[in-house]
């Protein structure tokens, strides 16, 4: 009796992948004629050690070449379609085959890419729309534009850190390999200025320091998130990598100076308004200013920095030596 292995199906625009469920694969036999896969392999599958072999028409022309590469735990097939385009079913008959069944694993992963991609097409927008437009006000208005940087850019700013979270979140569930403390550090810093520091004390929103800050918030990102869009499709351009893995060296000291300013002339602010302070009991008959956490947080800023210099220190250290392996 002849054995059938199961196996995974999907499907890109241009490609057909079968993930045949068959350990230590041997005296693998797959070859293709008039739209018919033919597969026959010894090996470790839902029967045992056997000899396995399945037949599958397809539902539209394929090429007739056949790549494959067989695992420890199983054989992985790529076949070309004819035509691009998206097939309603795998296989010429209606009825699906009872061996064959969708290959979740590699639906779900290309549903990741397609949000990566998207998310970080959204924040690439975003970020170039502030880059642009300061840079464009800045030579149109000189000197003047410094002061009126939050009121014509801080709602975009607040759409890009807001849907930044999505990075922690992407971090914690491992849909991208990135640290979650370096992570969870930019975030929340970013948005610790933006909201508390910018957001709610009118008196900072006409400061210049808003205007450095988001100037080197986006300068970094115009170069991160377009380095993110081509590594969804595992490409890269020299030119882009470098800058993401260089611009960072000047930039980041020279944001968290930034920041650490903006957080010095609030203090003054918080004191005399009493925002966000904590009242004491009547009995005590005074409050705990906010400005005593800025002084600490002042601290925890430099302490953000070092963590995540260092952090990129190593990403940079990895990509470039891993690029030098490679080429090899
Ligand atoms: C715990 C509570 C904390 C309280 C903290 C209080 C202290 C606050 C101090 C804060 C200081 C912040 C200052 C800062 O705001 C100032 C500035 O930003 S100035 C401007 C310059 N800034 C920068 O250069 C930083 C930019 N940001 C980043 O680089 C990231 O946010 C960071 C997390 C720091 C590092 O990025 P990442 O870990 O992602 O490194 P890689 O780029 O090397 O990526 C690693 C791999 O993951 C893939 N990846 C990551 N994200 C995506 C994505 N969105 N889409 C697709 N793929 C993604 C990436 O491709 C890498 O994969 P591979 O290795 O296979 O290439």
């Amino acid at each position: 009796m002849t054995l059938t292995p199961l196996v995974y199906w999907a499907q890109r625009h241009a490609e057909i992948y079968l993930r045949v469920a068959l350990t230590d694969a041997q005296n693998i036999d797959i070859n293709i004629h008039e739209k018919v896969l033919q597969f026959r392999a010894q090996g470790h599958g839902a029967k045992g050690q056997n000899e396995y072999e399945f037949n599958l028409e397809f539902l539209l022309p394929v090429k007739p070449e056949v790549i494959y590469r067989s695992t420890e735990r199983q054989v992985n097939i790529t076949v070309r379609k004819e035509q691009r385009g998206w097939w309603e079913r795998l296989s010429l008959q209606e009825r699906k085959p009872v061996f064959l069944a969708p290959d979740f694993d590699r639906w779900l992963d290309d549903y990741k890419t397609g949000f990566l991609f998207v998310y970080n097409l959204v924040q690439f927008l975003g970020f170039s729309w502030i880059f642009v437009n300061m840079t464009v006000r800045l030579f149109m208005f000189g000197k003047g534009s410094l002061y009126d940087t939050f009121h014509t850019i801080s709602d975009v700013m607040f759409f890009c850190q807001i849907l930044a979270a999505a990075e922690v979140f992407n971090a914690a569930f491992g849909i991208v390999r990135t640290g979650v403390i370096p992570t969870l550090i930019q975030v929340v810093g970013r948005n610790f200025i933006l909201f508390i520091i910018f957001g709610s004390v009118e008196e900072m929103h006409s400061q210049p320091v808003v205007f450095f800050v988001f100037y080197l918030w986006s300068a970094i990102e115009i170069f991160r998130y377009p380095f993110y869009m081509l590594g969804c499709f595992n490409t890269e351009w020299k030119i882009l990598t470098w800058l993401r893995y260089t611009v960072w060296i000047p930039l980041y000291p020279l944001g968290v100076i930034a920041e650490a300013v903006a957080v010095i002339q609030s203090i003054p602010i918080f004191d005399d308004t009493k925002l966000f302070s904590i009242p004491l009991p009547k009995a005590v008959g005074t409050s705990v200013s906010f400005s005593y956490f800025l002084h600490a947080y002042l601290i925890l800023m430099f302490l953000g920095l070092f963590i995540n210099f260092r952090y990129l220190y190593k990403q940079r250290k990895r990509r470039f030596s891993t690029k030098k392996r490679k080429a090899n």
